[in-house]
């Protein structure tokens, strides 16, 4: 523990008991604690002071007998601040409600009556890991190799091959460069782009984009340069198009290589003089944008058989990001995971709190031909069939070949959808628990069996039935 007393982080109490309170202020008198009894206060007092940890009693009015308060409060201060260290307290006879905090994201909890010293030491613990988070976190806006863990706009980075990305993004977003992503479908170049605009100096300004393949070759110029009036037959008033309309800001040309030659050269055009004709128009008008443009083609095929122009093709690619696929970013696929599940759980009235272990691990086996955006889809079904927490199944991860699948990629969604069994359901629900309280135990048996309510024996054959590795094997 740092021993300066500007580096004691402050520590939020909700217990509805007075005299606990009281008692465990006095436990952390070396700490600066915060105080309070109930869901309302609690937050506003989190919300004003961004403890970063918070000692939650889950018992609290109006109904103390449940943990329907403390969980809700643990859920709102993930979504406020996921880096929060909270320690959950439980009454002896409510593990269970304990349990699922921790799998909620709660990172200790201790069943009362608590003792002092094993306090202290999960507070010094909580406050090292919180260390740890928030210095990853705060690298990448003054390093240059950048590490992430979370970026602008919802983009989760936590693999190096992403942090290089992040990296190279900043620097091109300082600039007014050209940008051209480039990377499979789904990847996360639309994200990306958003990213390059909020790090811009730019990023007051509009964001505009505009996807070439999905507008109709002859509309797609007065899509993106605006017409006057009467300019075509149907032409009733004037449109400001989307380059002027991204004036002072950033135009994400999306699908560029789904550019017809002919408007090819009119982007080059204003690419080259800064300045825009409205179909129809007299004059050109000045316009002011950095382009970022995209692409899930092999521009440089098109460019040697003539189907994107060279020119075009060097001005647009000042600056070129590459966004590896998602098979290629292991790191990666657990973090995204798991803020998509935060992303989309509103959805539904009683989400899925977690991922199975297996799920887990059937995601990380898992090619993702279709990138992000196929995660993105199953955890959607997933967060709606699931009961408690997401298995493979409620992904259709379940019966996929994990070799098979890293080698030729997998079968799309709607082929191998088995929806879970009972059984299943119920062993990937008991084989998280088991996992989670031997992991909080250190692997000690007698512990665990004591907090889940079962004994040695039977802790024992539902490892070995459930195929539980254990650590110290
Ligand atoms: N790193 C990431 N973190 C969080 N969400 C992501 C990330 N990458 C992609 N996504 C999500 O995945 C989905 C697909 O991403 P996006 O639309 O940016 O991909 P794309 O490469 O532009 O796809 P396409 O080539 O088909 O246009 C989006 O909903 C996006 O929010």
């Amino acid at each position: 523990m740092a021993s300066e007393p500007s580096d004691l982080p402050r520590i939020l109490i909700v217990d509805d008991e007075r005299s606990l309170r009281v008692q465990l202020k006095w436990a952390l008198s070396a700490y600066p604690v915060l105080l309070a009894g109930d869901r309302g206060s609690a937050l506003e007092l989190f919300e004003r002071e961004r403890p970063p940890i918070v000692i939650l009693d889950l018992g609290l009015p109006p109904d103390c007998d449940n943990a329907t308060e403390g969980l809700a409060i643990l859920r709102e201060i993930q979504a406020r601040q996921p880096l929060t260290r909270v320690i959950v307290a439980s009454g002896n006879q409510d593990r269970r409600n304990a349990l699922m905090a921790i799998g909620l994201g709660a990172c200790d909890y201790y069943a009362k009556p608590i003792d002092a010293a094993v306090l202290g030491v999960m507070v010094e613990r909580a406050w090292n890991y919180y260390k740890l988070q928030s210095d990853l976190q705060a690298l990448p806006s003054g390093a240059d190799d950048a590490p992430v863990a979370s970026t602008a706009a919802g983009l989760v980075a936590s693999s190096p091959a992403m942090h290089k990305v992040c990296s190279l993004a900043r620097q091109a977003a300082a600039s007014t460069v050209s940008v051209l992503l480039t990377g499979e479908s789904g990847s996360g170049k639309d994200m990306l782009a958003k990213a390059i605009h909020g790090w811009s100096p730019r990023a007051e300004g509009p964001f505009i984009a505009i996807n070439c393949a999905a507008i109709p070759d002859a509309l797609l110029e007065s899509e993106l340069f605006g017409h006057e009036k009467g300019a075509f037959t149907g032409a009733v008033g004037r449109v400001i198009g989307k380059v002027e309309q991204a004036h002072a800001g950033t135009l994400f040309l999306d699908e560029i290589g789904d550019m017809p030659l002919a408007l090819q050269a009119k982007l080059l055009r204003f690419l080259q003089e800064k300045t825009i004709d409205r179909v129809g128009g007299r004059r050109p008008i000045a316009v002011d944008v950095r382009v970022v443009a995209a692409t899930n083609k092999n521009l440089e095929a098109m460019r040697n058989d003539g189907r994107f122009r060279e020119d075009l093709f060097f001005r647009l690619n000042e600056f070129d990001i590459a966004l590896p696929p998602l098979r290629e970013r292991p790191e990666d696929i657990v973090p995204i995971a798991r803020h998509l599940l935060t992303k989309h759980r509103h959805t539904v009235a009683t989400p899925p709190q977690a991922f199975s272990p297996t799920a887990l691990d059937r995601m990380q086996a898992y090619a993702w031909p279709g990138n992000v955006r196929e995660m993105e889809n199953r955890i959607k079904r997933g967060i709606v069939v699931g009961q408690g927490v997401i298995t493979a199944e409620d992904l259709g991860l379940a019966s996929f070949p994990v070799d098979g699948a890293l080698e030729t990629g997998a079968a799309p969604m709607d082929q191998g959808d088995d929806l879970p069994t009972l059984r299943a359901a119920r062993e990937d629900a008991e084989r998280h628990l088991i996992n989670r309280t031997l992991a909080m135990t250190d692997n000690n048996i007698q512990k665990a069996a004591r907090i889940l309510g079962v004994s040695r024996p039977t802790l024992y054959s539902l490892i070995k039935s459930l195929g539980i590795p254990r650590g110290d094997e």
